[in-house]
């Protein structure tokens, strides 16, 4: 995986397990309750270190300007809260579909942030990096600390979780959801009960956004009704993605052999330690 100038890395998508939106803060952002989960499905992203200070994305995304990529980003944030002179060429393999649910940006910008502290020799702490990381996105620090999480405030506030790892299918729907048009949406409910981690394990596990975006996406729809029919569907965070969880692989397997003439579809493990914290071996 490395030599002493290149990483090369995973950044693994996350689902929501379970999304409530239990208030709304003066300034408009909403107060949650979520579940994240990692699946071992990744981008991968290659840092090799330069010595003259610049930072460059050799193939930029074809929607993402470069200057405005989250892997850039964070290593300009990084450069210039250490004031370190190195520089870095950043490459992505772009696996994880854009605006569909999964964090693929926001992990993207943990994997850069990560790698970049041990190519840089920075040596700031997983916490540090969680703070940095907020700036770039309110899902980044759940990135960074690389463990399933049960999540509260507008998302910030941690608590670890271990969970079940069961396979998932996960249904990519060919549209895209504005996560700040499902907000906006005056027919959201705002006001849901607070729950416990227990009543989440006990299985209260809706998400508030599900009805308004499958009233905004027919495409959802459909989707929740073609995975619908091997276990029971849901929305990862505001979608676009769905997905299922089995407990036997074969069952998985078969339910992406049947879906995959019809829809984009993958399967991939559930895990409570990212592939991001596997591969760096952070304890
Ligand atoms: C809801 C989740 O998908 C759960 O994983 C994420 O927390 C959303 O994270 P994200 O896509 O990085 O979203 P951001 O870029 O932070 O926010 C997009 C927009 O969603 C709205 N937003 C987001 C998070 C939140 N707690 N309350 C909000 O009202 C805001 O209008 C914001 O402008
Ligand atoms: N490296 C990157 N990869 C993906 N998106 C990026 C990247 N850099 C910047 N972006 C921007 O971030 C936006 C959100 O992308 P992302 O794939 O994280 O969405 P998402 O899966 O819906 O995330 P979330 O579940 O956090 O709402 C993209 O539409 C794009 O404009």
């Amino acid at each position: 995986m490395m030599d002493s100038d290149v990483l090369h890395l995973p950044a693994p998508a996350k689902l929501n397990l379970m999304l409530r939106i239990v208030g709304r803060r003066k300034d408009g952002y909403h107060l949650l309750q979520t579940v994240f989960q990692f699946i071992d499905h990744c981008d991968w992203i290659t840092l090799r270190r330069r010595s003259d200070g610049v930072i460059r994305l050799v193939n930029p995304l074809p929607t993402v300007p470069e200057d405005q990529d989250l892997t850039v980003r964070a290593a300009k944030l990084l450069r210039k809260f250490t004031g370190i002179g190195y520089g870095v060429e950043i490459e992505i393999e772009k696996n994880l579909p854009m605006g569909g649910g999964l964090g693929g940006g926001s992990s993207d910008a943990a994997t850069a942030l990560l790698g970049l502290n041990v190519l840089w020799r920075t040596g700031l702490s997983l916490q540090d990096l969680m703070v940095l990381g907020l700036q770039l996105g309110a899902d980044v620090p759940v990135f960074i600390n690389g463990r399933s999480t049960w999540a509260e405030g507008v998302g910030e506030v941690l608590t670890p979780l271990d969970l079940p790892e069961p396979w998932f299918v996960v249904l990519v729907p060919g549209c895209h959801v504005s996560t700040a048009q499902i907000f906006s949406a005056p027919n959201l409910t705002r006001n849901n009960k607070p729950i416990t981690i227990s009543d989440f394990l006990a299985g209260q596990q809706e998400n508030h956004c599900l009805p308004v975006v499958s009233e905004l996406y027919p495409e959802v729809r459909a989707a929740l009704c073609g995975l619908g029919r091997f276990a029971h569907a849901k929305l990862t965070g505001t979608g676009a993605c769905v997905f299922a969880a089995f407990a036997e692989e074969a069952d998985a397997r078969a339910a992406v052999a049947a879906l995959e003439r019809e829809w984009l579809v993958f399967f991939a493990r559930g895990r409570n330690r990212s592939a991001l914290h596997r591969a760096l071996k952070l304890a």
